[in-house]
């Protein structure tokens, strides 16, 4: 990202502020995304403030230095409010589809940064405004290791600005760009397909459905590990949390032993095996249903294209994408071109592996599993009946002790500089950016055949546009 030029204001009075933040960037992002040359933000801050903190004090990371500085600040407000006045901009970090994030601290607290995403309402339409109240409401949520923290919710004037955790390492897009053929390790692939089921399994239990995973969403923490980002088009749906009984039959221990206190079966091969009943909790939205058609292309379920209603298995299945891309360097139903992509999505086309040379260890267990998530009929697809806990037990994972994966140390990967420990006062970006594939949200026509036949019979116009 080059930002040639950086200018920040501070007027002096407290009650009628006036931040600017004003850049000549040559960003990508920058230019595309604004006809404005340069980037102002002016905020009245004393006129219409609402600020919404999350509840610290039931926050896992409540002791972090974070909301140890959001405390402070706050504490010293004159209203007991955190105030944008108390945020110094430090950096644009991108523009997304809603708005931009900058990079900035707490003023008088430089040990904290933070990713400050500010969406102005004026100018977003009436459904991207109900995306930004979606992603406000997811985000008031969370309160996971691998999704972000809301530390505040600031409604100013006509802008929404969410202040949540900045990640310094970009995003596992940028990422994979930078291995050897876009290609990560297996044992990589092992770790960062790990925390994002673990993401992907909470948000599941909150009944809440993701609709976007792909690696430009998966963003880096300082120390390694992954952060989901980008909440704008989840959909919430009941989610009635259950425990489900499993009987499995296990090789007792001391199995030779005869007669006594053995309460175990002879299987057919001689060895003493017993019954056992487990408890497993199952928190999947299964009967969660929507029939919008959104998400971006490459990744996109059969039954989203079907426009014939979906649930939480388009996650599944958008892990089973991920996983082969960050094994392979690319989507496994990539064609030419957007249509011939969804044509082989909805096609009856089973996934293909490309030949690799010198498969390693775990790619025979990667293939299955992924040969298991990127099933046409989410009925059959791994994950959709009991969620992550199936995908969890995959041979794949075998080894993952999942109770203690935020501890993992993360891959030694090309490009990924992962800090040991609390994160510091450095804004440096390491991740840098790549071009990220656009999301799409298709308008589904249920009259005349409706979902993908239609838009495929209708090329050229086939109402669905970049959002
Ligand atoms: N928490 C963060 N830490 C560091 N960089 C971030 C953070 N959040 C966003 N960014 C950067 O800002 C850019 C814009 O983010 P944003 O979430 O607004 O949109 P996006 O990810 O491009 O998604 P979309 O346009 O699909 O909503 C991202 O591409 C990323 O480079």
């Amino acid at each position: 990202m080059d930002i040639e030029e950086t200018q920040l204001h501070r007027c002096p009075s407290d009650t009628d502020l006036d931040f600017s933040f004003t850049s000549t960037a040559t960003d990508r992002t920058f230019a595309s995304s604004s006809a404005r040359s340069s980037l102002t933000l002016s905020f009245n801050d004393g006129l219409s403030t609402t600020t919404m903190t999350t509840t610290s004090s039931l926050h896992h990371r409540k002791c972090d230095q974070h909301w140890s500085a959001i405390k402070t600040a706050t504490s010293l407000s004159t209203d007991g409010r955190l105030h944008l006045r108390h945020l110094k901009l430090l950096r644009h970090l991108g523009t997304g589809n809603l708005g931009r994030v900058f990079l900035c601290q707490l003023r008088d607290f430089n040990n904290a940064n933070f990713a400050l995403k500010v969406m102005d309402k004026d100018s977003l339409t009436k459904k991207k405004l109900s995306q930004v109240q979606m992603e406000g409401e997811i985000l008031s949520m969370l309160d996971h290791p691998f999704l972000p923290t809301l530390y505040a919710h600031l409604e100013v004037s006509h802008y929404s600005c969410l202040l949540i955790d900045y990640c310094p390492n970009g995003d596992l897009h940028s990422l994979l760009r930078k291995q050897p053929a876009n290609r990560l390790p297996v044992q990589a692939v092992k770790f960062f397909a790990a925390e994002v089921l673990v993401a992907l399994e909470y948000l599941h239990s909150l009944g809440v459905v993701y609709r976007d995973l792909k690696p430009e969403n998966i963003l880096l923490r300082e120390d390694g590990h992954i952060m989901l980002s980008d909440f704008d088009l989840c959909f919430k749906a009941d989610v009635v949390p259950t425990f489900d009984r499993r009987v499995h039959r296990k090789r007792m221990a001391g199995s030779m032993r005869r007669g006594g206190d053995c309460f175990g079966t002879f299987s057919r091969r001689g060895v003493v095996e017993e019954e056992v009943v487990e408890e497993e909790f199952v928190a999947e939205p299964t009967e969660a249903l929507s029939r919008s058609c959104v998400g971006t292309h490459e990744y996109l379920a059969p039954e989203l294209l079907s426009g014939n209603g979906h649930g939480n298995g388009v996650d599944w299945w958008a892990f089973g994408v991920l996983v082969y891309e960050l094994l392979y360097g690319t989507t496994p139903f990539k064609g030419g071109n957007k249509e011939s992509t969804l044509r082989n999505i909805a096609s009856s086309k089973q996934v293909n592996f490309h030949v690799m040379e010198g498969e390693g260890k775990g790619m025979e267990e990667a293939k299955d599993l992924i040969e298991k998530l990127l099933v046409k009929d989410p009925r059959q697809r791994l994950g959709c009946t009991k969620g992550a806990t199936d995908i969890k037990r995959h041979p794949f994972f075998d080894g993952i002790k999942w109770p203690l994966i935020r501890n993992y140390k993360p891959p030694e990967v090309r490009g990924l500089v992962a800090k040991k420990g609390k994160s510091h006062s450095s804004g440096h970006v390491l991740g840098g950016v790549s071009s990220p594939r656009r999301k799409c949200w298709w308008r589904l026509w249920k009259k005349g055949g409706g979902g993908l036949g239609n838009l495929l019979r209708n090329k050229g116009s086939i109402g669905a546009h970049d959002s």
